[in-house]
């Protein structure tokens, strides 16, 4: 009974100490001391931060639409999706918008994973909030909001917001850019662009297998051009020191066959750009072309093919323009069956000079442009000018080292004894790499990586022969036609 008693006595005197020394705390220190002495007691029991990253962001109204799913979160999953593959065990497999993969693992909800960066740990765990929203209904909805939640030390603070979180940014929007599905994008004609929904682009998923390796040419070139892609695509801060707008130009230009629409799905695949396939001849005019340049994104390749056939450029296209409109004027068929867009295209060169110019500094960075052309020497001076079009790059007929690209690609070859006579017969004449492919693409089961190597040498040696007729046959019309013009001096 005593000690019952005791206790009590104990308890109380404990109480009424604790509310003593509570009320003195309160009443005679001031509010920041007191503040800052519970934040000391605080952090002496537990030394670590919370930072919470909510998977939807914006107005958290009784309208569920009104949210965005947040970059940071989606970020975050994907900078943790390997990590999480790792150590979690409860993981949950998340189909992502747009990716080139099904889907991404991520950690299921109440899972806990650690992260290592430059020395230090950090925890990343998935939380859910649950609560029951106020609605008139027998079963209430549901609603459930997921975050990740990042714990670390108090003393890795300042580290934590100034650099980890921009390198968990980074990486998670780097790998997601790296995964996600690309896309080819053509432009629709302007007649539709004004209905329900219509779109100036329609795209489809790009998935051409071509890339730097398969692409058939001397290597030096090849590792040239690699390294002036890569060093654009890393240029953000050099672009913005110079005050240059961050876009460069190509030019390809070569005959047929050379390989210019390969090399474009090979830049686009080595760098994860999109591209946006022009046809202008289908725009009508200036303020078309702007209206649809502008809706193009930044990470993507914009491509002209045949440039020369697309506009108006020199004045020998406008003559052999003039002789087609007076071939359409006797054929009235072939007039209408060509359609009607193709005489309205209006685009001009000095429209598209300044999409190059002025609007396309204007719509941010991160574009390439590529003109390709079978016939350089028909461009206008003004449109391959340095600073618009940055490189001019010759895409020619097949060499021997472009030719064992091929047979190593094509038929798994690195040498052989008929190496010799095609390296040879590939110097005395012009063969595209089209056709070095065709022949050395084994047509039936039978055909061996030899029979290939011959039908190569055949083809060779035809070409080898045609060309030297043809230029028997233009020497000699040469001299007849010096012949025909001495006698007729003569006379
Ligand atoms: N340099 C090359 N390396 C590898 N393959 C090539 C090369 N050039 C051509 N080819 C092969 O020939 C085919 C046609 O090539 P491609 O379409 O790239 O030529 P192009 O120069 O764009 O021709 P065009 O001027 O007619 O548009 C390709 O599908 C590819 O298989
Ligand atoms: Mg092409």
């Amino acid at each position: 009974m005593t000690m019952i008693g005791e206790t009590w006595s104990l308890v109380g005197t404990s109480i009424a100490t604790t509310m003593f020394f509570w009320t003195m705390f309160d009443n005679y220190f001031p509010d920041h001391l007191r503040s800052s002495i519970l934040k000391k007691l605080a952090s002496f029991v537990y030394p670590y931060i919370n930072i919470t990253f909510n998977e939807f962001i914006g107005e958290d109204s009784d309208e569920y639409m009104d949210l965005k799913r947040s970059d940071a979160y989606a970020a975050i999953e994907t900078y943790l999706s390997g990590k999480s593959s790792k150590q979690a065990r409860n993981l949950k497999a998340v189909v992502v918008k747009d990716s080139s993969q099904p889907v991404q693992l991520s950690m299921g909800e109440n899972e806990g994973i650690t992260d290592e960066f430059e020395g230090i740990r950090f925890s990343w765990a998935v939380k859910k909030n649950t609560s029951r929203t106020q609605s008139i209904s027998i079963y209430p909805e549901i609603d459930e909001k997921r975050y990740y939640k990042l714990t670390f030390h108090e003393s890795h603070r300042d580290f934590v917001c100034g650099t980890y979180i921009n390198h968990v940014m980074q990486e998670g929007k780097a790998i997601m850019v790296s995964k996600r599905q690309r896309k080819l994008y053509t432009n629709n004609p302007s007649k539709n662009w004004e209905s329900y929904r219509a779109q100036k682009w329609s795209h489809a998923t790009f998935e051409h297998p071509a890339t730097f390796d398969t692409l058939a040419m001397e290597s030096k070139k090849k590792e040239e051009i690699i390294n002036d892609l890569i060093k654009f695509s890393q240029g953000k801060e050099y672009y913005a020191k110079i005050g240059k707008a961050w876009k460069r130009g190509y030019l390809l230009y070569g005959p047929p066959g050379t390989g210019k629409s390969s090399m474009i799905a090979a830049m686009a695949n080595h760098l994860g750009y999109d591209i946006y396939d022009l046809e202008l001849t289908t725009v009508k005019d200036n303020t078309e072309l702007r209206r649809l340049l502008i809706e193009t994104t930044g990470k993507s390749i914009i491509v002209i093919e045949g440039i020369d056939c697309s506009l108006d450029l020199t004045g020998q296209r406008k003559k052999e323009k003039k002789k087609a409109n007076d071939e359409e004027a006797k054929d009235p068929i072939s007039k209408m069956t060509k359609g009607e867009e193709d005489s309205n295209s209006k685009v001009t060169l000095s429209g598209l000079l300044n999409f190059i110019d002025g609007l396309w500094s204007a719509i941010g960075g991160e574009r390439i442009i590529v003109f390709t052309t079978n016939y350089v020497e028909k461009l206008d001076a003004a449109l391959i000018r340095r600073g618009r079009m940055d490189k001019h790059i010759e895409l020619s007929y097949c060499g021997f080292e472009a030719f064992k690209v091929l047979a190593k690609n094509y038929l798994d070859v690195v040498s052989h004894t008929l190496f010799a006579t095609i390296g040879r017969l590939l110097d005395e004449t012009n063969i595209t790499p089209a056709d070095v492919a065709e022949n050395l693409m084994p047509k039936s089961m039978n055909e061996d990586a030899e029979t290939c190597l011959k039908k190569l040498i055949e083809a060779l040696e035809t070409a080898k022969e045609e060309a030297e007729k043809k230029a028997e046959e233009e020497a000699q019309s040469k001299a007849e036609k010096e012949e025909r013009e001495a006698r007729r001096c003569e006379s």
